[in-house]
């Protein structure tokens, strides 16, 4: 499937300091990309770069097949965004807050601005002040403003930032609806692991300017999501006889337990080599490995394989 959004070899410094070295990255028509990194990775200015706001130091950018060079703008009507946190005019109502936007982005539609406000769940509160919006309100606007002129893709630097558990799963699901409903394709940044995995088609995983990994979510799932722990009394002698079964895939867990994630194994055959094989096997039973520990992992540099 083609990219809306190619990357390759992105390099970018800052005063000659690397702050995102050979960045290579692919974003599918219609999906939700999480940015998954810790604060100060580079997410945005990856995201700045995307959005022709700075220019890369080399490599290459392609947004719907097209190369992003100095003059190219024509490309950011079809794109929203929100990057870092948005601005508003305080002492405007929220609708002409939306109003000025698409008057400054030559959008003379004029039903868009209640369209965007009810999309968001705003419907209501349109005439309402901006200085007696909340937190959640604000980003929920903001989102409104970066759809309001129907693009075709949305990029949201840590759109969840400061929004409490509730008005991070509205933000969630209203995600998963523009994806869903309206095909827009999303890139969210952010650097808490559990607001991106339940969404994200795609995750990218960014750690000091360097993409760690580029993951689709469905094979993460296939992948690791089970394991067989097994806790016995001598690791040593269980590692050799899981070499000689040709299990590869497992990984030390403590001095006592073994996890296996190839998933074609059999629990009782394992158990039963064990035992011929004089170890004491205290328990054997499957369980679930959470995506939190698997992203923290490759943050971490650690591998599944022992
Ligand atoms: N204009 C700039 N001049 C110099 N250094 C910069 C500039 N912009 C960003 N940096 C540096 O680049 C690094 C990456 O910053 P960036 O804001 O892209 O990270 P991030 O992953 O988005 O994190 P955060 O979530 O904290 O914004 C940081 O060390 C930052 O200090």
């Amino acid at each position: 499937m083609e990219s809306v959004i190619e990357i390759k070899q992105l390099n970018k410094s800052f005063k000659g300091v690397e702050t995102i070295s050979s960045v290579n990255m692919n974003i599918r028509p219609g999906e939700i990309y999480g940015f998954l990194g810790p604060n100060g990775a580079g997410k945005t200015t990856i995201m700045k770069m995307i959005l022709n706001l700075i220019k890369p130091t080399s490599g290459d950018i392609k947004v719907f097949n097209q190369p992003v060079t100095r003059t190219s703008y024509q490309y950011l009507s079809k794109i929203g965004s929100i990057i870092e946190y948005p601005e508003f005019y305080e002492r405007l109502s929220a609708k002409e807050n939306l109003e000025l936007h698409c008057e400054y982005m030559g959008i003379y539609e004029k039903k868009a601005a209640d369209e965007a406000l009810k999309i968001v769940g705003l419907q209501g509160v349109e005439n309402k002040k901006i200085s007696e919006f909340s937190l959640g309100m604000k980003q929920r606007l903001g989102i409104a403003r970066a759809i309001v002129t129907k693009p075709e893709i949305l990029i949201l630097d840590e759109p969840i930032n400061g929004l409490d558990p509730i008005g991070i799963k509205e933000v969630r699901e209203l995600l998963v609806l523009l994806k869903e409903e309206y095909g827009i394709t999303i890139l969210i940044s952010s650097h808490i692991v559990s607001e991106i995995e339940s969404i994200a088609d795609t995750v990218g995983i960014l750690q000091h300017g360097k993409l760690l990994k580029e993951v689709r979510m469905d094979d993460i799932r296939k992948e690791t999501m089970e394991y067989l722990e097994i806790t016995v009394d001598d690791l040593k002698k269980t590692t050799n006889v899981l070499e000689s079964l040709n299990i590869r895939n497992y990984e030390i867990a403590s001095q006592q337990r073994v996890r296996i994630f190839d998933e074609n194994n059999s629990s009782s055959q394992i158990n039963k080599e064990l035992i011929v094989n004089g170890i004491v096997v205290h328990s054997i039973e499957k369980q679930q490995q959470h995506l939190e520990e698997y992203f923290l992992k490759l943050i971490n540099g650690g591998s599944q394989h022992a």
